[in-house]
């Protein structure tokens, strides 16, 4: 069978929508669950399907699109780069990776200023942890319950949730790792020994819930692994880049005297004296504006104890991923990307907090990084806007609604979205829904299923 392309074909919208998905569907590897739409294309805060349907995105590409899908110094970035150089291995240093480099410790906190360049987040999450031994000489790691690392075997040896490392039995070496509970100072107090590597947390827990750290559990992290000579690596993968309102989430909890007037980033120049200051953070997500990217970026005093091929990736820092980063962390900055998060943020979740309804437990969040806690699974809601109301939001954990929009969403868009929201909260009952769909035999063995779980 021929798959057409529904944009080259006059009757794209009924003709070829299931060719694309059938396709897409077969050849899978099939560890996603798809959903029943096929997306084409994308502007700002919209994408579209093939059908020419509208959507408001706050899904963003779990987190990416903070920039805004397709923004146009991006896209001319990368056509440039295109015409000139595609590939260039770091052994052979490259302008665009030393514009990318500069433009990118321009906006770290001091002292983070060497940069290992790789393709993704649990890339990221692999340099650090490789970084962190060779640094210390030690080989424990701390991390959070609830938090999530990546799925690679040793970032996933990080990552908390037992369903996501229970099918690979010991492959998954966790035994160096010790998790805390987040928020626990006396748990993590405890757990770091003259062993321990690096703790290594998120700012605000992701696929954990979006749950935002309070500053003292921060403050006493970053005071007990320098009293233990541990390192303190913040995961800023989803949090980084905007989207909770400051470049970096771990700004947050850094002390008024340790920011610079305009409370961007932290402008602390005595590196001992700062109350945060990881001695390295991990980064992905938004850093290249939508293509591929990852980094582990850390202290000289990190980087120099890696010895001389110590660690290596084909792809990391190439040049198109390069061309993109320098667009899109000069598009963040020009266009005041976090303000504009922090600012649509607060109006986002105030609006939340609004709906009247009883099935929420909690609004929470920071920034444009908002989770809406339900009494019951979210799964049916989410669905539910997305076919009903056009809009794509995402889980995180079965019981919250996540939405991570990009930061050039409108207020009007924000209007729409939370009205959606509410007429879903209000007229989706998923158990009345669900038992409609069986049969009488089919309910009886439901209620079974039911009292077992
Ligand atoms: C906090 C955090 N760490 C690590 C990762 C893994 O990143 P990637 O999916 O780019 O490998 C993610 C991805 O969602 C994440 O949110």
């Amino acid at each position: 069978m021929t798959v057409q392309d529904p944009i080259q074909t006059e009757q794209t919208h009924t003709n070829t929508a299931s060719n694309w998905l059938s396709a897409e569907n077969r050849h899978d590897s099939g560890v996603y669950s798809k959903h029943q739409v096929v997306m084409v294309r994308g502007k700002g805060s919209n994408v579209w399907d093939e059908n020419g349907r509208e959507y408001i995105d706050c899904v963003g590409g779990y987190g990416v699109a903070t920039i805004g899908h397709s923004h146009p110094d991006v896209v001319q970035a990368i056509r440039d780069q295109a015409d000139t150089l595609l590939v260039m291995p770091q052994s052979l240093p490259n302008d665009k990776r030393a514009e990318f480099l500069t433009e990118l410790v321009s906006v770290l906190p001091e002292g983070l200023d060497r940069v290992f360049l790789c393709n993704s987040g649990t890339e990221a999450m692999e340099a650090a942890k490789k970084f962190a031994i060779t640094a210390t000489g030690r080989q424990h790691f701390v991390s959070m319950k609830r938090g999530f690392s990546g799925r690679s075997l040793g970032a996933l040896a990080l990552t908390w949730e037992p369903k996501y490392r229970e099918p690979f039995g010991d492959a998954v070496d966790n035994k160096n790792v010790s998790f805390v509970t987040y928020g626990n100072i006396e748990e993590l107090r405890a757990a770091i020994t003259e062993d321990t590597a690096a703790v290594i947390l998120e700012p605000v827990q992701g696929e954990g819930g979006v749950r935002p750290a309070n500053a003292e559990f921060i403050r006493a992290a970053r005071q007990i692994t320098r009293e233990k000579g541990a390192l303190l690596i913040m995961d800023e993968i989803q949090t980084g880049f905007c989207r909770t309102g400051k470049m970096f989430a771990v700004e947050h909890f850094c002390a008024e005297s340790c920011q610079d007037a305009d409370g961007i980033r932290c402008g602390c120049n005595v590196a001992a004296d700062c109350l945060v200051k990881p001695d390295g953070m991990t980064l992905a997500k938004a850093m290249a504006g939508g293509v591929p990217i990852g980094a582990f970026v850390m202290t000289g005093d990190v980087a120099d104890k890696m010895p001389k091929g110590g660690h290596g990736t084909t792809f990391g820092g190439n040049p198109l991923s390069m061309a993109a980063g320098v667009a899109a962390i000069r598009a963040m900055k020009n266009e005041g990307m976090a303000e504009q998060a922090r600012v649509k943020g607060e109006y986002f979740m105030e609006k939340l907090r609004a709906i009247k309804s009883s099935k929420i437990r909690e609004v929470r969040g920071l920034g444009l990084m908002i989770g809406v806690e339900l009494k019951e699974k979210s799964a049916p809601y989410i669905e539910a806007m997305e076919h009903q109301e056009g809009v794509l939001a995402l889980q995180a954990t079965p019981l919250v609604v996540r939405f991570l929009p990009p930061a050039v969403i409108t207020t009007e868009q924000i209007d729409s979205v939370v009205a959606a929201f509410e007429r879903v909260l209000n007229s989706v009952n998923p158990r009345a829904e669900r038992v409609a769909q069986l049969s009488g035999a089919q309910v009886a063995d439901q209620a079974g299923e039911k009292q077992s779980e």
